[in-house]
This record gives C-alpha cells, sequence and structure tokens, in this order.
C-alpha cells in the first residue's frame, strides 16, 4: 500500500508548539519499559532484524561489497541459532545502497523477495537542481530499486517554506512512481522539534510512505526524542485521514538495546501494526552483530525453546 496523500494542510501543524523537556523525559524513560518482558527480548531482537534495512552507503562500495551485504540480508542469523530457536525464513526488511549499487543488488538478492531501497535526490545533503534529483530517483527505479529513500531540502524547513517542501516532496513521489518513498528529514539539522514536526506532517501530506530521521551523516542523527515527535505526527497524520505511514530512525543505532527502545517506542505510541517491516524499518549499517551476539547468549543461556520467543 503506497500513502496517497492530502493537499498541503498548513493548518495541521502550523503554530504547533512541543513541550521538549517533556519529550526528553518520555523519552529516557523508553529504554527501561516493563512493556518489554525480558523472557521475550529474543524474540523482540528477531523483530528488529526483519525490520532492519541493512545499509551501506561508503565512498568505497563495490559490488563486491555490496554482494557480501546482500548474502547478509539473506542470512541475518547463523542458521544453527535460528534453527535452536526454531525460526526458518528470517531475513532483513531491505537493503539500502546508493543508485549505482541498485542493480548490483538485485543481481545478488534474486529471487529472495527482499527489497532493495536505493538512496537518491543528492544524498546526504540533498543540494542538487530539483531536476537532477528528480533524474537520480528515476534512475534508480530503472535499475530495480524497490524504494527511494529521498532527502528534503533542509532550507525550505528552516524558512518555514511548506509550499515549497511539499512542492519538492509531491515531485518526487511522482518520480519513485511503483516504487515507496521514504522521506529522510535529517532532523539533526532541523534546529528545532517544531520544524521535526512541520517537516514530517508536510512529508505525510506530499505522500511519503515512511518518514525517515537521518541520512547517518549528520552530526546528531537518530535520537529517541525527534523519533518520539515523528511517531506523534505519525498518530496524528493516522487519526486525519485513516493512512498508517510508517517510521525509519537511522544513524548510529548499534546496539541490541537500541534495536529494543525504538520497537518499545513504536509499540507504545502507535502500537502492534507498527513492528512490521511494512511500517517499521531500522536503518543501520552495524546493527546485526550485536543483535547476533545477544541473541546466541538467549539460545545457549535460558531463552532456546522456541514456545517462548513468541512476540510478547
Ligand atoms: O540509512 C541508514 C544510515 O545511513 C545508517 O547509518 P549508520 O551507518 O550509522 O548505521
Amino acid at each position: 500500500m503506497t500513502n496517497p496523500g492530502t493537499d498541503l494542510r498548513p493548518d495541521w501543524f502550523e503554530g504547533i508548539r512541543i513541550n521538549t523537556p517533556a519529550v526528553e523525559r518520555r523519552a529516557a524513560t523508553l529504554p527501561a519499559r516493563r512493556s518489554l518482558k525480558k523472557d521475550h527480548q529474543a524474540a523482540w531482537l528477531l523483530n528488529a532484524v526483519r525490520c532492519i534495512d541493512l545499509t551501506t552507503l561508503a565512498g568505497d562500495d563495490t559490488p563486491d561489497r555490496v554482494a557480501r551485504l546482500c548474502a547478509k540480508a539473506r542470512q541475518p542469523i547463523a542458521p544453527e541459532l535460528l534453527q535452536a530457536v526454531g525460526v526458518t525464513g528470517l531475513t532483513t526488511g531491505a537493503v539500502c545502497v546508493y543508485p549505482t549499487m541498485v542493480a548490483p543488488a538485485k543481481r545478488a538478492l534474486g529471487d529472495s523477495g527482499i527489497p532493495v531501497a536505493s538512496v537518491a535526490t543528492g544524498f546526504p545533503a540533498g543540494l542538487m537542481p530539483l531536476d537532477l534529483r528528480l533524474a537520480e530517483i528515476r534512475y534508480a527505479v530503472d535499475q530495480g530499486a524497490d524504494e527511494i529513500d529521498i532527502v528534503i531540502t533542509r532550507a525550505h524547513v528552516l524558512q518555514a517554506n511548506w509550499i515549497a517542501l511539499y512542492d519538492e516532496l509531491r515531485a518526487m513521489r511522482e518520480a519513485c512512481g511503483t516504487a515507496r518513498m521514504k522521506a529522510i528529514l535529517a532532523t539533526g539539522d532541523l534546529k528545532s522539534l517544531e520544524n521535526v514536526a512541520c517537516a514530517s506532517h508536510v512529508a505525510m501530506q506530499a505522500g511519503a510512505d515512511w518518514i525517515k530521521t537521518s541520512t547517518g551523516k549528520e552530526g546528531v542523527n537518530a535520537t529517541l526524542a525527534v523519533s518520539l515527535v515523528m511517531c506523534r505526527t505519525i498518530r496524528d497524520h493516522h487519526a486525519r485521514t485513516g493512512v498508517k505511514v510508517g517510521f525509519k530512525p537511522a544513524g548510529g543505532l548499534r546496539t541490541a538495546k537500541d534495536a529494543i527502545s525504538w520497537q518499545v517506542l513504536m509499540a507504545e505510541e502507535l502500537g502492534r501494526d507498527w513492528l512490521a517491516p511494512d511500517l517499521f524499518r531500522i536503518g543501520a549499517s552495524s546493527l546485526l552483530g550485536d543483535i547476533e551476539r545477544q541473541i546466541s547468549h538467549h539460545v545457549t543461556g535460558r531463552y532456546a525453546a522456541s514456545h517462548r520467543l513468541a512476540p510478547a
């Protein structure tokens, strides 16, 4: 399902005020929430794996590196561990690469059904003429990308130019064709939580299928406070339109604890529907290692019985 979007509706967000200390207090409690029973941690970690956009976005990426990444996406956790917990067919949610790496990724993923996401629109800064940014989207789609992770023009947000932001996002949405679109807000560049909320609303109104925090290249990337604000705008958009928009935190997520904290956020703020890859992705280049270590610990300790591994 794709988000059809709406007309630009500034009245949904203009004048929005955010109580930053309250947001930060609430975000700080999330990693320790009891809503996630310890007994079920392995299942939550396995769920995180299926929601990962396994990413390589480095200047020295090669088709060989991308092929290795795709092999990991197809088999993210050692088969003997999965066997021990009675899980089969686990893959990551997608792989995420630069546009010139889409074709090698498609080849390496074959008939696995794992989607290829491509960044586009002059990632990470987005400071290119719009026609070139749109051409880059069309190139990535032509190469076989199933999902496009676009970056917004931060200046439009900083100048509160919502019409310009909406128009560029609409054009990007159209260039994506049948590919699904993730709108990267680069929240670390946006100066305030109010700006994050306004940009989130505009992106959803313009038809973004997911809103995504960061490129991984900003000084500050995904934080729980920013994610909380974005999730509440998703909730608001859903209440107004009935459309469920997904969320993708990205940048700096490296630990199993991070994977759990963000899932608690999704479960508590948006509900269980937002714990599936259609509505939740974790953008990460180096999160799998720690998750696999923790699952290994669970398997070789007291979590080996598969009946204990269904999500709580
Ligand atoms: O979209 C994904 C990010 O670029 C990944 O950032 P990371 O390398 O900090 O995990």
